[in-house]
């Protein structure tokens, strides 16, 4: 099972680069790698096992954060409509997005950043992602809101951005333009 332990923390040169596609169809190494992912998500929003192996609660996991250089995330959450995504997926493009902006009011962390940093994370609105998902399925996805803020958080992983990049140095807290907090 993947632990903290197995969570590359930044400084890690993996966290900055851009990671490779994932040959489809997808190794029966890679389905085993993303499920323990799935599976490590849940863990860590489970309070019994997340307090006895002391995970850290995350709602995503990109594979370059277990060292592992592949387009592969993995998503266990709710949004706000109470609307569960749990899956993971393989290659997740952003083929589509809004002009509109959307940020966290409480901003963002990382599992592989252990501070806090202050500032709004400006994310689209609204994207639309093709990706392969775990049972091997080509899908779009329409998301809005958290979900898309949650998957642009996990994609940014895979092309070697954190969150903290994409905050105002000058001013953290500064409104983005055409952007509406979500929540
Ligand atoms: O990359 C996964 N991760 O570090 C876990 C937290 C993900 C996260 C996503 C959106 C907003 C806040 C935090
Ligand atoms: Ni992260």
């Amino acid at each position: 099972m993947i632990t903290m332990k197995d969570i590359v923390r930044e400084g890690h040169p993996i966290l900055n680069h851009s990671a490779k596609d994932v040959s489809i169809p997808p190794t029966e190494q890679d389905i085993e790698t993303l499920k323990k992912m799935i599976q490590f998500i849940k863990n860590s929003q489970d309070e019994k096992i997340a307090e006895e192996y002391e995970l850290r609660a995350g709602v995503g996991l990109a594979a370059p954060q277990i060292g592992l250089s592949k387009r592969m995330i993995a998503v266990h959450f709710e949004d706000f409509n109470n609307q569960l995504y749990s899956d993971g997926y393989f290659n997740p493009k952003i083929v589509s997005h809004s002009v509109e902006f959307t940020y966290l009011s409480s901003g963002e962390g990382c599992l592989s950043v252990d501070r806090e940093v202050a500032g709004y994370v400006p994310r689209y609105a609204r994207i639309t992602v093709s990706a392969i998902n775990l049972a091997g399925e080509h899908v779009k996805l329409r998301l809005r809101g958290y979900a898309a803020i949650v998957f642009q958080h996990e994609i940014d992983h895979l092309n070697g951005v954190m969150f903290y990049d994409r905050i105002n140095k000058q001013e953290p807290f500064l409104i983005p333009e055409h952007a509406k907090a979500c929540d």
